[in-house]
């Protein structure tokens, strides 16, 4: 392999060898079997596109808006913990490549650079992840100082009341380090000799009787939109939607969370039909290709959030590398449209694709 990758996917391997093994485990690695994991990826391959041959594709307009905030195209960075454990510079070079390549990002609330580094080193439009700790007056000023920094949408991860068990972090001795963002409140250095520090300091902080009932609570201390992160049933869509906050992500957590749920992709559908338009549906898990965005879009994301790809493409090249996975995957998408025959977003339709669904229907 050449030194530049060409496609995302190369960005893996060149994270592997830049990274040390407890730190390139944490990021690349699922729970239990990983079988979610590489259903994550497999199932984007079942999925056929089908393209529509003479239409005028020369122009390709990949633009559109999240919640009003404009972007370049239906990508989005998935929010993931700990950029400085990927490359010194942090989540702030992941920012600026975001701000570079006009895209939305994530940050986590288990960030290593601070909401306000991160709100200081640039212009991107910045979404803040939440996590509910057992001292909910923590996770309360984590939001009010998203909220005074710019930070203009909470995403509510929904997936973790407890951390997934990661069994490569179990025999690293995942350690986690302290967060500056947290700095006098509560300190993310646990011992957990036996096995994953991280997984020790997520079952001491992490609120699991969080519920329904407590989005009151979340919307109660905060004006931004919420979208809530990890649906991946038609009837937590329908609550969601009836609880009314402003969009959903259906998400797995990239497979990091319960083994043996769904590929985010092959409920997609499901979730988008059980939402009926009234919310935006977003999605992440799996995406390393453009024609994996083009298969999302058709069957009914708004937009997609990429995960692991961007974590790599920091670890081997810092914000450059962040910068190129992005390029790839809206050079990618671009290409997809033009040959599939859809030049605007609003052109890609259910009949683009055929899932294994659709040839079970067939059948019958
Ligand atoms: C290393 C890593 C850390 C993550 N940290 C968080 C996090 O702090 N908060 C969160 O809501 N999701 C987190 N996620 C899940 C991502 O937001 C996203 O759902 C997932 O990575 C998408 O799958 P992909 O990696 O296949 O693109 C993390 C994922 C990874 C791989
Ligand atoms: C206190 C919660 C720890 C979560 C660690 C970050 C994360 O979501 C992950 O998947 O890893």
């Amino acid at each position: 392999m050449g030194d530049e990758p060409v496609n995302v996917k190369e960005y893996q391997e060149m994270a592997k060898q830049a990274l040390p093994k407890m730190y390139y485990d944490y990021f690349a690695g699922g729970s239990e079997d990983q079988h979610t994991l590489r259903e994550n990826n497999d199932a984007f391959q079942r999925i056929i596109i089908q393209p529509r041959i003479l239409v005028d594709v020369s122009k390709i307009n990949m633009s559109t808006t999240i919640l009003g905030y404009k972007t370049s195209a239906p990508i989005m960075i998935a929010p993931t913990a700990m950029h400085k454990l990927a490359h010194p510079g942090g989540e702030i070079l992941t920012a600026k490549a975001a701000a570079a390549c006009d895209v939305i990002m994530g940050l986590s609330f288990m960030s290593t650079c601070t909401i306000e580094e991160v709100a200081s080193s640039c212009n991107a439009v910045r979404f803040f992840q939440l996590y509910v700790y057992k001292r909910r007056e923590i996770s309360a000023l984590m939001v009010k100082r998203a909220e005074i920094n710019g930070f203009k949408a909470i995403l509510l991860t929904a997936d973790t009341p407890k951390l997934g068990r990661r069994e490569a972090d179990i025999k690293n001795k995942m350690i986690a380090p302290q967060l500056k963002n947290f700095e006098g409140l509560v300190s993310t250095e646990v011992d957990d000799s036996e096995g994953s520090n991280l997984e020790a300091f997520a079952s001491r902080s992490l609120d699991p009787s969080f519920s329904w009932k407590d989005i009151a609570w979340l919307k109660s201390i905060t004006k931004l939109p919420i979208l809530i992160k990890g649906v991946l049933t038609r009837e937590d869509a329908i609550k969601a939607v009836e609880i009314g906050v402003e969009g959903i992500i259906v998400s797995n957590h990239g497979a990091r969370q319960l083994d043996y749920v769904p590929a985010t992709i092959a409920v997609l559908e499901e979730v988008v039909g059980a939402v009926q338009g009234r919310i935006p549906v977003l999605f992440d898990g799996g995406i390393r290709r453009g024609t994996d965005v083009f298969k999302a879009l058709a069957l009914g994301a708004h937009a997609v959030m990429i995960g692991r790809p961007i974590v790599y493409g920091l670890a081997a090249k810092g914000e450059y590398g962040v910068r190129r996975v992005i390029e790839m995957l809206k050079d990618e998408l671009e290409l997809t449209m033009a040959l599939a025959g859809c030049p605007t977003l609003n052109d890609i339709t259910r009949n683009h694709v055929r899932t294994q669904m659709d040839n079970h229907h067939c059948r019958l």
